[in-house]
């Protein structure tokens, strides 16, 4: 049977896209989940856990779960009153030494069940507990009775609390509380019989936060293909069958792993009208699925192919991808594949920039001019394609051809050159000459952002301006124009 934990010992790893099939809502487990199997250890459960799929199992503090199998930072579990197995944080955890019957100290924040002495010693002399700090865990050698640790500096004491025939408890042979609360009273005051200061209950380290990006691949299904690009497929799909979605497949073979769950973190926190949203992501084993909002017409460059538009609607798309990239400006970060492919369309003509951050991922070999024809050469800079330096000025560049794109209603830059041909025309100075349909005041911004020198390249601040001061004038001619007509 196909094992659900990865070679990484990541959570469930089925990856293809037969993850949405059937199957994978109930899983499988290649352990065996015999609950008369009198091996598996007995463990408790420290903290309320709300598992996130179907792989997962809830438990709440208190629960007791035998424990089938640990992998990585889980375990495989079953509480001893449940028949479903699933995966439970190995934090969320700990071992009990023997089976111990519940009882009415449950709740108490004081209060252990089922810790064996060496866990208490361990939680006591973790962070962010101190001298003082004590607990109440079930007696491992004495069923039925209790042993009291506190944690004196850097050690911690044990102490037994043995019970009467009349159920009250004692320390000390003759010096019986009728409860616990009682016993723990009187031995906080009166801390120096013990010679341990009965400080403030033990405390448990906050789990770590639950990442809301971050949610269960079969929360998504497939529906559409929609294309491909440098970083595998992108789908259209339906978010818990009800929200549409684009699905975008990372192939992680091509990444630089360990720089990409930083990226995934700028992603979440950049939030924009012009740039597409992050919705969500499934990073835990592979294939890494980047959710986002669908935009219905799919990339400015078919659009453009595809659609009759005037000049100013020409001149208000360039105007919302000046806006988009001026907010990455404004937080430094570098596109580095800025081209009409990568700006998506939605209703009403709304550009939205996409697949910013993502191209730095892709490995050297893959992103390098020599050998690879990914590089996009002839939307690149001189700088980026020859040296690799990549900044936002390289950016402003690519910005320049993707306004030759949108003026051109999407022809190919340098038609007919090659990338190398373009990479030695442009570093003699060549640029690309207007477009019949390009009005001059553009093609002047086009040319500014073709400077030989990157610093003498506008920033996206000034070209926003720039642009939608021209835009502002052509609307204003139009609608004077309109007038004329009506009068
Ligand atoms: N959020 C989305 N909504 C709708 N369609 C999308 C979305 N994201 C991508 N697409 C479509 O999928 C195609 C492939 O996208 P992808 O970003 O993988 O590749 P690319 O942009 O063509 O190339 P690159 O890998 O260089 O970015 C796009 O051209 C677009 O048509």
């Amino acid at each position: 049977m196909a094992s659900l934990v990865n070679s990484r010992g990541s959570v469930p790893d089925n990856c293809s896209l037969g993850y949405f099939g059937a199957d994978l809502v109930s899983p499988q487990p290649d352990w065996d989940p015999d609950p008369a199997l009198p091996t598996s250890p007995l463990f408790v459960a420290l903290y309320d856990f709300a598992a996130r799929s179907t792989n997962e199992l809830s438990v709440s503090r208190g629960d007791k779960l035998r424990v089938y199998k640990e992998v990585g930072e889980y375990v495989v579990a079953r509480r001893l009153s449940g028949k479903s197995i699933g995966y439970v944080p190995a934090n969320y955890v700990a071992k009990i030494s023997q089976e111990t019957p519940s009882h009415h100290l449950g709740t108490t924040p004081w209060y252990f069940s089922g810790i064996s002495r060496h866990e208490a010693e361990r939680l006591l002399l973790s962070p962010p507990n101190e001298h003082g700090s004590f607990l109440i865990r079930d007696s491992e050698s004495s069923k039925g009775e209790y042993s009291l640790s506190v944690r004196n500096q850097a050690k911690v004491s044990h102490f037994r609390i043995c019970k009467c025939p009349d159920g009250s408890l004692y320390v000390q042979k003759g010096h019986a509380f009728p409860s616990m609360e009682e016993l723990l009273a009187f031995y906080t005051e009166n801390w120096k019989v013990i010679q341990s200061p009965l400080v403030k209950p033990c405390v448990l380290k906050t789990p770590p936060e639950k990442d809301e990006w971050e949610r269960p691949r079969s929360e998504f299904t497939l529906r559409k293909k929609l294309g491909e690009g440098n970083f595998g497929e992108v789908w259209e799909g339906l978010w818990r069958n009800t929200v549409p979605v684009a699905i975008k497949i990372i192939k992680q073979a091509d990444m630089k792993a360990e720089d990409f769950t930083k990226e995934i973190q700028n992603l979440k926190s950049l939030k924009h009208e012009k740039l597409i949203q992050l919705h969500a992501v499934c990073s835990r084993g592979e294939p890494v699925f980047i959710i986002t909002e669908l935009m219905k017409k799919g990339n400015l460059h078919s659009y453009l192919n595809r659609k009759s538009l005037s000049t100013l609607h020409l001149l208000d798309m360039a105007c919302q991808v000046a806006d988009g990239m001026t907010y990455l400006e404004e937080k430094h970060i570098v596109h580095r594949d800025l081209a009409a492919r990568n700006i998506l369309v939605g209703d009403d003509l709304t550009c939205k920039i996409a697949d910013f951050g993502l191209a730095r991922l892709l490995k050297d070999d893959i992103y390098s001019t020599s050998g690879s024809t990914k590089i996009p050469v002839k939307w690149t800079a001189p700088e980026a394609a020859n040296y690799r330096t990549y900044s936002l000025k390289s950016d402003i560049w690519s910005y320049g051809i993707l306004l030759y794109e949108v003026f051109t209603y999407g022809q190919t830059p340098y038609e007919g050159m090659t990338n190398q041909e373009t990479i030695q025309q442009i570093t003699r100075g060549y640029r690309l000459p207007r477009p019949s349909t390009c009005p001059s005041e553009i093609y002047l911004v086009m040319l500014e952002c073709w400077k030989g020198n990157a610093e003498e390249r506008p920033t996206f601040f000034a070209l926003r301006e720039k642009l939608n001061s021209i835009y502002m004038a052509d609307a204003n001619l139009f609608a004077v124009c309109i007038q004329r007509i009506y009068q």
